[in-house]
């Protein structure tokens, strides 16, 4: 038997920093929704667990090691004997704001606790693996606050046509989240009382000024979108990852076109945002 899973990448509508924990970790509010685009991952029955790593963003990772995935693995109370060939196909760019990390280990839960017939680890285990990790496993439209331990579960009116675009900059988490001056900010606005789009249009991303601050670039990427006429257009987590909203697909693939024309150095990925 073997088992394939989509990690999907996670995209932060809005994200809000409302506060700051004794312990350094940020108090979030956000609207989390999920592409169809993601990492491949395949689990095969072996007696012990490896990592194979292959596509467009494998090279910078290791089989080894503190992967997410193989920290996944080590969450399990598995048997003697009970292992995975595991393999990741690493289609999404590595410390983007799309959560690709967060989502393989996600992955590699559900995966391996199919494959394995054991329980999926508590979500205090899925939280240590990574913040975003609990958002992930669940994997629907969602309002995600505290660390990413609180979790409604929201209904998305449709699915979207989305463009996403990374300047192929990556950006670590922590140095974006140090670099905010403001750790107070008002929380995402109780919605949609309207439509979708327009309630987004409302909210922000605190973290996309100190992102831009670090990679200016991404202030290209946003204006970039911008002049394709999207619904809506932001970064993602801690960036550089930003995305564009579109009306049709054609009015996505349209985009997708021209910002690869004006950009061929840049990540551009059309797909679309599930509900
Ligand atoms: C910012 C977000 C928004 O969804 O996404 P990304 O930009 O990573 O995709 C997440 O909260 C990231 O979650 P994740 O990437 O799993 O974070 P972790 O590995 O747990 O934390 C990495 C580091 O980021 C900082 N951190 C993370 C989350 C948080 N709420 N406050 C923080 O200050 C801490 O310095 C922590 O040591
Ligand atoms: N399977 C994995 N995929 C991506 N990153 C991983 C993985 N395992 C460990 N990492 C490490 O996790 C860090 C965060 O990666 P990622 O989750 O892609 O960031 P982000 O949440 O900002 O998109 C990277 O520094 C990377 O080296």
């Amino acid at each position: 038997m073997i088992i394939k899973r989509v990690a999907r990448a996670k995209i932060n509508l809005c994200l809000h920093v409302i506060g700051q924990r004794s312990d350094g970790y940020h108090l979030l509010d956000s609207v989390v929704a999920f592409a169809e685009y993601g990492d491949v991952l395949t689990f095969a029955p072996s007696e012990s667990v490896t990592l194979s790593i292959n596509g467009p963003f494998g090279d910078g990772l290791s089989g080894t090691g503190d992967n997410l995935i193989l920290q996944a693995a080590r969450c399990f109370d598995r048997k003697n004997g009970q292992g995975a060939a595991i393999h990741l196909e690493k289609n999404l760019p590595v410390a983007s704001g799309i959560g690709g990390g967060s989502a393989d280990a996600a992955a590699a839960l559900v995966g391996l606790s199919e494959l394995w017939e054991l329980p999926l680890p508590d979500p205090e285990k899925q939280l240590a693996l990574g913040a975003d990790v609990p958002i992930c496993v669940a994997g629907q439209p969602l309002r995600m606050r505290g660390i990413g331990e609180v979790i409604e579960p929201l209904e998305l009116d449709q699915d979207h046509p989305m463009v996403l675009v990374n300047p192929n900059v990556s950006v670590a988490t922590p140095k974006i989240f140090k670099a905010l001056n403001n750790k107070d900010n008002p929380a995402v606005i109780d919605g949609p009382q309207t439509g979708w789009i327009d309630w987004l249009a409302k909210q922000r991303n605190d973290l996309q000024a100190p992102a831009i601050a670090h990679s200016p670039v991404i202030a290209n990427v946003l204006q970039a979108l911008k002049q394709t006429a999207p619904m809506l257009s932001r970064m993602s987590g801690s960036g550089a990852t930003c995305f564009g909203l579109y009306q049709t697909d054609n009015a996505a693939q349209e985009a997708a076109l021209r910002l690869s024309a004006r950009h061929p150095d840049w990540w551009i990925q059309t797909t679309r945002l599930t509900t």
